[in-house]
């Protein structure tokens, strides 16, 4: 995209807006707007439509390409901006989204009373969110809600993202680069930018569980963001040959609740599931089974970094979304711990982002992965992996883990990668 002249990233974005809105019309579906009551977030079913879906995303890499031409080096520099974040600190902090009806108006001065906050100040805030088409001012001196500010009223997990977005993570951020000078090159959790942002030596999960409404907060907001299309476990069944296990053992090691095994066991009824993590976790997981899988999925207490794995010889070890969250030495211990119990040809399967080769994703996309890597490092000093990352890793922890790639399925955000132990 860089290298496209300005004509020709408006033609991008011309032929691409086409498409969409053919597809929207079409389905008689409502146009993207921030009018109240617009759609709050894009109708395009990925899956259904990877095309438009591609469309979409093209016309978001060529609008932010222009948009950065047009303001020139200097601009785009001066763009990078602290304040958003500083507007939706404060509509979350004060809940200001609350205190506007949301098919009706306020003055400053009623949100000022109802929120408890001068209206000075109230006023600087929302203007300065307006232009973030949060809140709208229909008339001079009065306030109504757009769909983003919406969104924040009716929506928890949004409102917690934003709440846990720059009441946490923002704060995290901003001692990063002092956790460096202090601690250079740290692989230890409890030696962060959320740690120095909370004057601690602990980890943000240990931070986190002194004060529940906070993790509450944070476990919503982490919901909010997963969620989503490109998160469903179905990728992950209909992706791997798990038929070709029979009726053998699957170990979904940190596997919370057993979300995914609820998902797999359904796909695969012949194959037994053992879900661990730490034991207060897995003390809420038998609630949630659906009562015909009570026999199929077994919850067990385990701590993967003091522990030897416990169940020996199943056929799979699945870590979903749990070895981003440790730096490469706990990786290593994690999988070490592993090595007494595996049988030769037992297979270790990750279901994990991986971050793509520099400039080869619109950068839309490259750019969420990499902050998705920073924020791994603000909170854990952990990472995201490139598919080298991965490879190295396993080797580095033990030669007979062989490493035999992966992929990432169409429409899915994670990729399924495979380890053969030999
Ligand atoms: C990001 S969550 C992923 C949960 C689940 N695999 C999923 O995909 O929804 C990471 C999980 O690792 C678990 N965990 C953290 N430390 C652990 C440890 N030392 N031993 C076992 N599980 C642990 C957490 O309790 C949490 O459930």
């Amino acid at each position: 995209m860089t290298s496209r002249s300005i004509t020709e990233l408006a033609v991008i974005i011309s032929t691409n807006t086409a498409k969409v809105n053919r597809y929207l019309l079409a389905k008689k579906l409502p146009l993207p707007s921030f009018n109240v009551d617009a759609p709050n977030k894009s109708l395009i079913d990925p899956q259904e439509s990877p095309e438009v879906e591609a469309a979409r995303i093209q016309i978001i890499d060529a609008s932010l390409m222009i948009h950065d031409l047009m303001l020139g080096p200097k601009g785009h520099l001066m763009s990078f901006n602290h304040n958003s974040l500083l507007s939706m600190q404060a509509i979350s902090q004060f809940k200001l989204v609350s205190t506007i009806p949301i098919q009706g108006e306020a003055t400053f001065g009623e949100i000022a009373e109802r929120s408890g906050i001068n209206e000075g100040d109230v006023k600087r805030i929302l203007r300065h969110s307006m232009t973030k088409r949060i809140f709208k001012e229909p008339r001079k001196g009065t306030v109504a809600h757009t769909a983003a500010s919406k969104l924040m009223a009716e929506d928890t997990q949004m409102a917690d993202w934003v709440g846990a977005n720059t009441g946490e993570l923002w704060q995290a951020a901003a001692q990063t680069v002092p956790a460096m000078l202090k601690y250079p090159g740290s692989q230890e959790p409890n030696e962060t930018g959320f740690s120095l942002a909370n004057h601690s030596d602990k980890s943000t999960f240990a931070i986190l569980s002194q004060y529940p409404k906070r993790a509450k907060r944070f476990g919503n907001a982490m919901r909010a963001y997963t969620e989503g299309t490109g998160f469903d476990v179905q990728y992950v069944a209909d992706n791997y040959p798990w038929a070709g296990f029979e009726n053998g053992t699957v170990v979904d090691v940190g596997g919370s609740h057993g979300s995914a095994c609820i998902t797999l066991s359904a796909a695969f009824p012949k194959l037994n599931f053992i879900v661990q993590d730490l034991p207060q976790v897995v003390a809420g997981g038998p609630g949630t089974l659906p009562l015909d899988m009570a026999n199929k999925i077994e919850f067990m207490a385990y701590d993967f970094l003091k522990e030897q794995q416990p169940v020996k010889d199943a056929d799979v070890y699945f870590f979903r979304w749990v070895l981003h969250n440790w730096s490469d030495k706990y990786c290593i211990q994690i999988l070490r711990n592993h090595i007494p119990s595996l049988k030769k040809g037992a297979r270790i399967v990750i279901n994990e982002y991986v971050l793509p080769e520099p400039g080869v994703l619109p950068i839309y996309l490259e750019e969420r992965l990499r902050s998705m890597d920073l924020t791994m490092m603000e909170v854990q000093n952990s990472r995201e992996r490139d598919l080298d990352d991965w490879a190295k890793l396993f080797l580095k922890a033990d030669k007979r883990f062989v490493f035999k790639g992966g992929k990432q399925p169409e429409g899915s955000s994670l990729w399924i990668l495979e380890v053969e132990w030999k």
